[in-house]
């Protein structure tokens, strides 16, 4: 049944200001010079926006971000907080993202400040993927003290246009009713109901090439000299911070890196996440395939990673209806029994019963029974559909990295004494030392840049 458009909008009046609140000036007994909690107000074009999803109903709202229109597939996030973290994860690149968290932006938006790895702190790449956003009411104020701008200017520096005032439950209930569907966001301008063909499918783009590296990069690790070759499908930030935190330095290549020819250099290889269908990654898959059949070398793979491992091992990925994109979804581990509470973004999953007879089941979806991971029975490979580096997100997974970075350390001691004393670090060392270390983009002059 087409739902009713939803017309009415009220925008609130507010003067921009800065608000300095000051908190009890006795904690515990113990007098502190008052520190200010800063609350700053925002203002947004609210220029006229519309939501529509293809063959569905039309959303009228206000634009809060970027003068643009855009179309792209249209997803929902159950996820309360963590919104940072989700426009700026890879994988939701040609996505429109849909929250269905009422009140978006309270927290404001952090800067791009780094940790001591190099690695961005409070984002998972550094520039909004998501092609737009939708929420119920965005915050007109924000107080955070990470935050360094709001949520409305972000999208508009970022050139992402974003619709407010909008009813999401009814946005949410289409979708998960129709699936996932194509929608598109046009602000200031009158929506024309006969300009379907305006929808872009960006099943259509290979997207994976758009948010993979142009070219290595390398992270170092100051906690130890194991190395691992990370296959960049769009990698989260938090996914390199959590291989080099626990002693692994990680060079990061491009997603059609033959790996199966270098792997010697190093002593693990990682399947990052990414956006799209993973079928559409065939160069990778292929010389995943290539490399378990020449090296024993332990992999780990999350999400797009674990269904490419899937894919070069013969087994096949099918389109969810709507997907699962949460940071509380429930996944049974399979070899203790013990339930975690998971972070995910993705719209396909990986068929089980495909999977051949020396892998197995790892992970399993107590929510709607899909595939959560596989490992090998008795090689050191797996995969997890879910993020165990979770941001934002629960940490209950993260003993994944722990078992990961354990057997590829095992796998290096076995290296060095086949090879009679630690690898000759010397030619590649030099190598990795010339290589950016950051990710390496592409300037539309196509000179390539640091990102
Ligand atoms: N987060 C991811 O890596 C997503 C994987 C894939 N693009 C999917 O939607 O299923």
């Amino acid at each position: 049944m087409p739902l009713k458009p939803t017309a009415s909008f009220t925008a609130r009046t507010f003067k921009p200001t800065l608000q300095v609140r000051f908190r009890a000036s006795v904690v515990n007994g113990t007098p502190r010079s008052p520190s200010p909690r800063v609350v700053r107000t925002t203002k947004p074009s609210y220029e006229p926006a519309t939501f529509t999803i293809k063959d569905g109903p039309i959303f009228h709202g206000k634009s809060f971000g970027a003068k643009a229109n855009i179309s792209g597939e249209a997803v929902f996030t159950t996820s309360l907080v963590g919104y940072p973290e989700s426009m700026t994860d890879p994988s939701y690149r040609g996505q429109i993202l849909v929250f269905t968290q009422p009140l978006i932006g309270n927290y404001g938006v952090p800067s791009m400040a780094r940790d001591d790895y190099g690695l961005l702190k409070y984002f998972e790449s550094p520039n909004i993927q998501a092609c737009g956003v939708v929420v119920a009411d965005v915050a007109l104020q924000y107080s955070h003290w990470t935050a360094v701008e709001s949520l409305s200017d972000w999208c508009a520096r970022e050139g992402v246009p974003a619709i407010t005032g909008v009813d999401t439950r009814a946005i949410v209930t289409h979708l998960r009713e129709q699936g996932s569907s194509l929608g598109k966001i046009t602000v200031g301008e009158e929506y024309d109901a006969d300009e379907d063909e305006a929808y872009e499918d960006p099943a259509s783009i290979n997207l994976v090439k758009k948010v993979s590296t142009k070219a290595p990069f390398h992270v170092p690790s100051p906690n130890g000299d194991a190395h691992i070759a990370l296959i960049d499908c769009g990698v989260k930030e938090n996914i390199i911070r959590s291989i080099v935190s626990r002693g692994a330095s990680v060079t990061c290549l491009p997603f059609d890196y033959p790996i199966h020819k270098s792997a010697h250099h190093f002593d693990g290889v990682f399947i990052s996440n990414g956006p799209g269908d993973p079928t559409h990654c065939r160069a990778t898959s292929d010389n995943l395939r290539k490399l378990m059949d020449s090296s024993q070398i332990p992999i780990m793979g999350i999400c797009l990673g674990h269904q490419l491992v899937a894919i070069a091992v013969g087994a096949s990925t099918t389109k969810m209806k709507y997907g699962n994109r949460a940071h509380n979804i429930p996944a049974l581990d399979l070899s203790t029994g013990k339930c975690h509470i998971t972070s995910q973004n993705h719209g396909y999953a990986v068929d089980p019963a495909t999977l051949p007879n020396d892998f197995k089941e790892y992970f399993t979806n107590l929510n709607d029974g899909s595939n959560e991971g596989l490992i090998h029975k008795s090689r050191p490979i797996f995969s997890t559909q879910f993020h165990p580096e979770a941001k934002g997100g629960p940490l209950d997974s993260s003993y994944l990295f722990d078992g990961y970075l354990k057997s590829v350390k095992a796998y290096k001691e076995t290296q060095d004494t086949l090879r009679g004393g630690g690898r000759d670090n010397k030619p590649s060392g030099l190598l990795v030392d010339l290589l950016a270390k950051e990710r390496v983009g592409v300037a539309p002059d196509g000179v390539r840049v640091v990102m």
